[in-house]
């Protein structure tokens, strides 16, 4: 069966298409390399556009017979949006409605959307629940709430069917090392820290250590990218056997603070992370985890890597690994 993986040539796409190959599905890989990347799409082949472009989506719609989207394509840097909405808004809103025009064309009902936790903003009781209320604080989750309305609305008029699930902080890389994490702009504190520990970076800034949490530092949920690929293969097994909309929270229900991800990268190097206190990041909610006990029941779905010095550390390999690479290219 062949799958549409637009933004299958960022991180979490990626690592998806390694997945959907495992399990003898053909992953197609539709994406413009805004932020992604030619190497990493090794599991089937790379269409290069925009998904805002509705006539070339469904033409490779039509040409690979695709019988499911899953779509990654998005902006997805909090801080970034705060500065671009307009470009957050054009990319993910416009984006994704465009995407399911051409499905609609193309007649393909199936689709698996890369949501995110911060549609639920500051959450008013922990962990998150997928009925809890959904009050984005940043133009990154409004994007990203108007297009999961959008998909919701569609599949309750019955025209598409339609998995949305809202993830957590991924984090880690394949075991094997074949992919990773390479944002060229990083902004997330897991490879930040350990570049700063790897003394390839500035110290680390720490923002905000004044939060009402244990060590005063933002608790989050950090979920290793392949439990992320793998809800997607039992996502999209899912809605070939369903209709209409569903939601599912990812993470693994477990929280660490920024403080908590620095002893872990200190542990995984053995070298200390080189910081500084900061103020507050705009956009940032304090703390957000997960239920996940809806996925695990509909999806059949567990988590694997629940231990945070493991998660950092596939990060750490695949960043030595990732290093060695570029010096040889270079
Ligand atoms: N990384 C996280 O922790 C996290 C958490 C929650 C949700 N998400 C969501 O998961 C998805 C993937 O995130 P990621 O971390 O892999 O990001 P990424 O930047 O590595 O991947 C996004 C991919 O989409 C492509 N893309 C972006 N806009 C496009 C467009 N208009 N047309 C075609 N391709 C386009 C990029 O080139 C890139 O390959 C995003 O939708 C993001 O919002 C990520
Ligand atoms: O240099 C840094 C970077 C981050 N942080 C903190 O670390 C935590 C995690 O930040 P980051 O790794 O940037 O992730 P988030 O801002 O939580 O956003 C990520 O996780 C979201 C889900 O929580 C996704 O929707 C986004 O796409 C993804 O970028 C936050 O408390 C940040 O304030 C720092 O203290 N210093």
């Amino acid at each position: 069966m062949k799958i549409l993986v637009t933004g299958g040539a960022g991180y979490i796409g990626s690592h998806t298409c390694l997945a959907l190959a495992d399990m003898g599905f053909e992953p197609v890989t539709f994406d413009s390399l805004v932020t992604g990347h030619e190497w990493a799409v090794q599991w089937g082949p790379l269409e290069k556009g925009d998904v805002r472009d509705q006539d070339l989506v469904s033409a490779v719609l039509e040409k690979h017979r695709i019988e499911a989207v899953l779509h990654f394509a998005a902006l997805s840097l909090v801080a970034q949006s705060v500065a671009e909405p307009l470009r957050y808004y054009d990319n993910n809103v416009a984006g994704t409605l465009s995407l399911l025009a051409a499905m609609k064309r193309s007649g393909v009902r199936k689709l698996v959307f890369s949501s995110t936790c911060a549609v639920y903003g500051v959450p008013p009781s922990l962990p998150i629940r997928e009925d809890m209320p959904t009050a984005p604080i940043n133009p990154y989750g409004r994007t990203k709430l108007a297009a999961e309305n959008a998909i919701m609305d569609a599949a309750q008029a019955g025209q598409i069917d339609a998995v949305v699930l809202r993830y957590f902080n991924a984090a880690g890389a394949d075991a094997a090392l074949r992919i990773g994490e390479a944002h060229v702009h990083e902004s997330h504190l897991i490879p930040l820290a350990v570049h700063a520990a790897l003394l390839k970076s500035e110290p680390l800034r720490v923002f905000g250590t004044d939060y009402d949490t244990p060590d005063g530092t933002c608790l989050r949920d950090y979920i290793h990218v392949t439990d992320l690929a793998q809800a997607h293969v039992a996502a999209l097994n899912f809605i070939m056997g369903h209709s209409r909309g569903h939601r599912f929270n990812l993470g693994t229900g477990k929280p660490a603070s920024v403080r908590q991800v620095m002893k872990a990268v200190e542990a995984a190097t053995g070298r200390p992370v080189p910081h500084s206190e900061a103020p507050r990041r705009e956009g940032d909610p304090m703390s957000l985890y997960a239920a996940i006990d809806l996925a695990r029941e509909k999806l059949g779905w567990e988590p694997q890597h629940l231990d945070i010095v493991d998660i950092v550390r596939s990060a750490v390999d695949w960043d030595a690994k990732y290093t060695a690479d570029l010096a040889k290219t270079a």
